[in-house]
């Protein structure tokens, strides 16, 4: 038997905490023959932690033969002890008519606090992935706040844009989705983010080249993904969580397992390539292996994509300065 892994979930009981704890239980994140022991974070309010116990009662009635242990606590320092995966879901989401960096003020607090506790009580070797919008911009809140963690161990969730432009691209192009590699989602998780399929590939032959229509790329393609998020809460009245969940659990599979050489897309702290200044939090395309990511480096970038990139960067670097007083 392995060692069970530690993955501190914060927000367990929101949302996507549901769709996420018990994937993560049944092995769907880590492999099917690792144990993991869960360590829920909730606010410290009577209904929070009552709904925190009932998901915990849930998880038991499951009788997961992986879930080595669980613990739940209103207390960052007690959810992050020895955590080498933490996964910071709890935030405020956004309802109609807001945008994601409508909330960062109110929720940036969260990500110096959760930071500041990962820098004092986790593994050394934490992977974090933050999900709480703005996203970008708290991992980089959060990065900041622990200056004893590597800031590469800091990233933020672009996963679900990466996986909705690959339907898109998919229903668009029919194909699967499977075939289609060397997808590219730059920059914010946010309208401003580029979706970049100049380098996609399908059974090897060009995507670009097989959907040969630069008007849909530009006036539907990249709109219908950086607006997915606010489809999917016009449509529900809530914000996604099923599929953000199956995100979350991509990036850490991918991260904690390797891709397989296939490019995946995290929002990871720039090393200056791209024209990216270096600490911007940032979608980039990565592969993964034994434990780490590498950037996919070199791409040429024309000048539609230095604009959409540069726009998205713009954004970034302005959410970075309404947060600077904090950090
Ligand atoms: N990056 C992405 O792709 C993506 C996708 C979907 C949602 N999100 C974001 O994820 C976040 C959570 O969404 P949700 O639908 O699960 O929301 P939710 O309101 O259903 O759940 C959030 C939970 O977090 C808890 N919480 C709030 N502050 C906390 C704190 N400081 N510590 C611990 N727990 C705390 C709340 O009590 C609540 O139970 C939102 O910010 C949402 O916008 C991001
Ligand atoms: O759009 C939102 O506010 C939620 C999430 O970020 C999403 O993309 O679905």
């Amino acid at each position: 038997m392995k060692t069970p892994v530690r993955v501190a979930v914060t927000g367990a009981a929101g949302q996507i905490g549901y769709s996420l704890l018990f994937r993560i239980a049944s092995g769907e994140m880590l492999g099917k023959d690792q144990p993991v022991i869960l360590q829920m974070l909730e606010l410290p309010m009577e209904k929070a932690q009552a709904a925190l116990k009932g998901v915990m009662m849930e998880l038991e009635d499951c009788a997961f033969p992986l879930l080595a242990g669980m613990v739940g606590t209103d207390d960052a320092e007690v959810a992050f002890k020895d955590a080498d995966i933490a996964l910071l879901v709890g935030a405020r989401p956004r309802g109609p008519g807001m945008e994601r960096k409508d909330l960062l003020l109110e929720n940036a607090k969260i990500f110096t606090a959760q930071g500041a506790a990962l820098n004092k009580v986790a593994s050394r070797d934490v992977k974090v992935l933050v999900v709480g919008n703005p996203a970008n911009t708290n991992a980089y809140i959060a990065m900041k706040s622990a200056p004893d963690l590597p800031a590469k161990n800091f990233t933020a969730m672009l996963r679900l844009d990466h996986n909705r432009a690959l339907s898109q691209l998919a229903g668009k192009a029919g194909v699967a989705v499977a075939d289609i590699e060397k997808l590219v989602v730059w920059g914010n998780h946010s309208p401003t983010m580029y979706p970049d399929y100049r380098f996609a590939t399908v059974n090897g032959a060009s995507l670009k080249d097989k959907i040969g229509d630069a008007d849909w790329n530009a006036n539907t393609f990249i709109p219908q993904v950086g607006k997915r998020g606010a489809a999917i809460i016009e449509a529900r009245g809530l914000s996604s969580a099923a599929s953000a969940a199956n995100a979350a659990i991509d990036h850490i599979r991918d991260w904690v397992l390797g891709s397989n050489g296939k490019w995946v897309t995290m929002g990871v702290p720039s090393d200056g390539s791209y024209g990216i200044p270096e600490g911007v939090m940032y979608g980039v395309p990565v592969t993964t292996a034994n434990g780490e990511y590498t950037r996919v480096e070199g791409l040429p970038v024309d000048d539609f994509s230095r604009a959409a990139m540069d726009k998205t960067l713009a954004e970034l670097e302005e959410e970075r300065a309404g947060v600077a007083h904090l950090l």
